[in-house]
């Protein structure tokens, strides 16, 4: 039967840590929907601030792991990342030679921590063995640097280079990569069949432990897929510039890049949107026309962090909630970005409770707020509130202050987590009453019990 799922190889070595090595890649491969193979090359004791023990693996077994799974399964693509010393180099060429998969090599040298990945003596072996048969080369900065002889201090440098090692080794093509070199932008630099092809990024803050095999991965997972080189550069790009951006903010050293940004925030958008849709349709069939405030209401759900960043990350009712006659009617569809102060509500609450990622704003009346009181004593909810007339200031003179103010205020003031926080509005604006809870559905469930 004809294979459907494609299937992508790394030849490499393991980082304890899950940041960088055959860890980064099989995420990385994931995050494509590709079957991911492995040939461990080398098992590194290896956390985020240093690699304190290697143990090679006899190269005739890397060789075996590449035929066992090639024989078998079928390789769509595959890459190298450490490599570790000439003889499983050597052993890696013989073996990938039988086959005819596209291959990228990361000529992976040193670790992030500083730690030499590649004995001394093997970058003659790399050169000669394995850079001739490489589909694309992907050497950081240092790298190229090493296998050039030339210095690269700019992005012209990095031109040369690259076109200097295609020249010499035989490679189909090579990117040098920017990450270490100095600008704003984290410009890559590709040489293919004579010409030359820049791809772009900003420089992000974050986590940069297993950009390098990451990026590779991304490539050779694209490349299994079926798309040309470049445009499987393109995703690639894409794809290193999130992981980075959105990295897991763990151990004492370089934090990892989180490869699952890529496939957790659509996957997460779309459940939002279907959970949202859904408890906005009950919130109009039961009717609540008692508590839409003048303003109208909105229904929100954030993504989790470390997602979360801005309102454009909080979901919610494009128009708002409003009175239509007799009724209660959602104005527009739900859409993220769609709200902004409820948003913001939220985004502050989930600073102090992340796995609280749901509101919603209802009318603020005396009696409206009595029956809350009473309820939630008898259901132990809690309830804490804030007077804009408290606010400081300079958080008053501070676009978009007064709400985190607010809900920080309210937050701190009763010392326990308030299902319900409201406030009593100022001159011009209206008294509002906040319903936060883990998910929409439980939001509903809190309204209900004021129906
Ligand atoms: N701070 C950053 N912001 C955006 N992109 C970055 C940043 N740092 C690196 N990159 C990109 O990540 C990719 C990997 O490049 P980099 O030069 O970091 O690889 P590397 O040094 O081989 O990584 P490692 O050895 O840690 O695995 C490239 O596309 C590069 O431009
Ligand atoms: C096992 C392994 N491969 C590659 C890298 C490159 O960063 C690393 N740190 N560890």
């Amino acid at each position: 039967m004809k294979r459907l799922v494609k299937t992508a190889l790394t030849i490499a070595g393991s980082d304890s840590g899950g940041g960088a090595g055959i860890e980064a890649d099989l995420k990385t491969f994931t995050a494509f929907g590709v079957h991911g193979l492995v040939a461990i090359t080398s098992v590194t004791a290896q956390n985020t601030q240093a690699v304190t023990a290697i143990h090679d693996i006899p190269p005739e077994v890397v060789a075996e792991q590449i035929r066992a799974v090639a024989e078998d399964i079928g390789v769509d693509a595959a890459k190298t990342g450490m490599l570790s010393n000439a003889e499983i180099i050597k052993a890696v060429a013989k073996t990938v030679k039988n086959y005819d998969f596209p291959l990228v090599v990361d000529p992976v040298m040193i670790a992030k921590s500083g730690a030499p990945l590649l004995r001394e003596d093997a970058v003659d072996a790399l050169i000669k063995y394995i850079l001739p048969l490489a589909t694309l080369v992907t050497p950081n900065r240092f790298e190229a640097e090493k296998l050039s002889g030339m210095k690269i201090r700019s992005v012209e440098d990095a031109k040369i280079v690259a076109k200097k090692i295609a020249e010499e080794t035989g490679a189909e093509a090579v990117i040098v990569k920017g990450g270490h070199i100095e600008g704003e932008e984290a410009v890559d630099v590709l040489y293919h069949n004579g010409t030359f092809r820049e791809y772009r990024a900003p420089k992000v803050e974050g986590c940069t432990h297993g950009t390098g095999c990451s990026f590779s991965a991304a490539i050779t997972a694209n490349l299994a897929k079926g798309l040309g080189l470049e445009e499987a550069i393109e995703v690639a790009k894409k794809f290193i510039t999130l992981g980075i951006a959105m990295g897991h903010r763990i151990g004492h050293g370089h934090c990892p890049v989180n490869q699952s940004a890529w496939i957790e925030i659509p996957a997460e958008k779309w459940r939002i949107y279907e959970e949202l849709t859904n408890a906005v349709r009950e919130f109009e069939s039961i009717n609540p026309v008692r508590l839409i405030p003048e303003v109208g209401t909105n229904f929100v759900y954030s993504l989790p962090l470390p997602y979360a960043r801005s309102t454009k990350d909080v979901a919610g009712v494009k128009g708002r909630i409003v009175k239509y006659g007799n009724s209660v009617k959602a104005v527009g569809p739900v859409e993220f970005g769609a709200s902004d102060h409820l948003a913001r509500a939220v985004l502050t609450y989930m600073r102090f409770y992340p796995e609280y990622r749901s509101a919603i704003n209802i009318r603020y009346s005396r009696e409206i707020i009595e029956e809350i009181i009473e309820i939630a004593q008898e259901r132990g909810f809690k309830v804490s509130f804030y007077d804009r007339r408290e606010e400081p200031e300079e958080i008053k003179a501070k676009e978009g202050a007064t709400i985190p103010w607010g809900i920080e205020t309210a937050i701190k003031r009763i010392k326990e987590r308030p299902d319900i926080i409201y406030h009593l509005g100022d001159v011009g604006k209206e008294p509002m009453i906040l319903v936060f809870g883990r998910n929409p559905r439980e939001v509903l469930e809190k309204i209900k019990m004021l129906i």
